[in-house]
């Protein structure tokens, strides 16, 4: 209920005419505005010129930006608003500076679509590739400028295959995104009782396990290699009693009813994905580093106590342990840590020098603002 006193209802001429000076100010604000984003797009070409061959793309600057927009906003625009519209504006005059190609996971319509499409914004060619590796190898081969790949899920863990080519690319972590993973259920049928498939990615159908077991325990389950390619399978004319899970992206792309939302069974559902090119970010101020660590005889005892220890020593907190078995070494595994702080950072810098001494490979993978 408002606590306005109750105002009779202004005519359809009165009210014209008190938003009439309102849109007047709101004329001249937009001048104003684009006069401004132009003036802003001139000193980003002018970067641009400046940074001759050298990459255009600077995460550290880009988080550091938008940082000082969140601190500076006095409302009422919501903050989030604001940055998806300053995400924008900096992916347009990067754009003037040179255009950007960034690959992901396909089909159309995946959840790392999303997340390229916001870190990047509009202003850059999106180009979806049919697998991970895929994603990478274009950038190795310098046909596009960056990959995004998805890293880890909060429910699901790691993605294994990221991890075992992070192992061997030459590319650099520059950036990381994460994304709240909410599915759909989609399909050509009108009821959930029609539904006698339901095809989704793995780890799709692992998220959304109870929903499956509680609203469709008939119906079979088919693992398919993503999300939108379920969807394109379930839009098919014969596959009237098949459904999709999946992003919202996907049912609207394939015309697909949404027979239920948020079936993910935890609703904090999120999934992290790191950013791939040829360069390495600077110090943002607020960054992660990803590292990949072999101890020497891991399983002997203290030996991984022996190669973290630098960390606590130097106080470098640890976001994230994660082991993978090495292809062939039976029994043998390599270690994936996230550390907060840059490789650049003093404290950083020594930790590495001093476990690169005691481990048996040690890469580092990136340093980016952490998102
Ligand atoms: O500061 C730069 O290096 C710029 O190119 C300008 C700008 C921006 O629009 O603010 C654009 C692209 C970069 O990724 C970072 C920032």
């Amino acid at each position: 209920m408002s606590d306005q006193p109750d105002r009779p209802p202004l005519t359809p001429e009165a009210l014209a005419q008190a938003i009439a000076p309102h849109r007047e100010r709101i004329d001249q604000i937009d001048a104003q505005l684009l006069e401004l984003l132009n003036q802003r797009a001139n000193q980003a070409r002018a970067i641009g010129t400046l940074k001759g061959e050298a990459a255009v793309y600077r995460p550290e600057r880009e988080a550091q930006v938008l940082a000082r927009i969140a601190a500076l906003n006095a409302g009422p625009l919501h903050g989030n608003a604001v940055q998806r519209i300053f995400r924008e504006v900096m992916s347009e005059c990067l754009a003037l500076e040179r255009p950007l190609t960034v690959t992901y996971l396909g089909p159309r319509g995946t959840f790392t679509e999303q997340a390229a499409a916001r870190h990047f914004g509009s202003a850059a060619l999106l180009q979806p590739c049919a697998t991970i590796d895929e994603t990478l190898r274009e950038v190795e081969a310098r046909q596009a400028d960056y990959a995004v790949v998805p890293i880890e899920n909060s429910s699901e863990g790691a993605v294994n295959r990221t991890l075992d080519l992070l192992t061997s690319t030459e590319l650099r972590a520059c950036g990381e995104a994460t994304l709240r993973i909410h599915h759909l259920l989609m399909s050509q049928a009108q009821e959930l009782p029609e539904v006698i498939q339901v095809y989704a990615h793995p780890q799709a159908l692992a998220q959304c396990r109870d929903f499956l077991s509680r609203c469709l325990p008939q119906a079979e389950q088919v693992a398919v290699s993503s999300n939108a390619e379920a969807a394109r399978l379930a839009a098919q004319p014969q596959q009237t009693h098949t459904a999709a899970i999946g992003p919202g992206q996907a049912a609207a792309l394939y015309g697909l009813n949404v027979l239920d939302q948020n079936v993910e069974d935890d609703p904090n559902n999120t999934t992290r994905f790191l950013v791939l090119g040829h360069q390495a970010a600077g110090p943002s101020g607020a960054d992660r580093t990803t590292l990949i660590v072999a101890a020497p005889q891991a399983d002997h005892a203290g030996a991984m106590h022996r190669l973290l220890e630098p960390f606590s020593r130097l106080g470098i907190s640890m976001t994230k342990l994660e082991s993978r078995p090495v292809r062939g070494g039976l029994w043998q595994y390599v270690f994936f840590i996230d550390i907060e702080g840059h490789a650049d950072d003093p404290s950083v810098a020594q930790a590495l020098l001093e476990m690169r001494q005691r481990a048996n490979f040690l890469k580092v993978v990136g340093s980016y603002p952490r998102a």
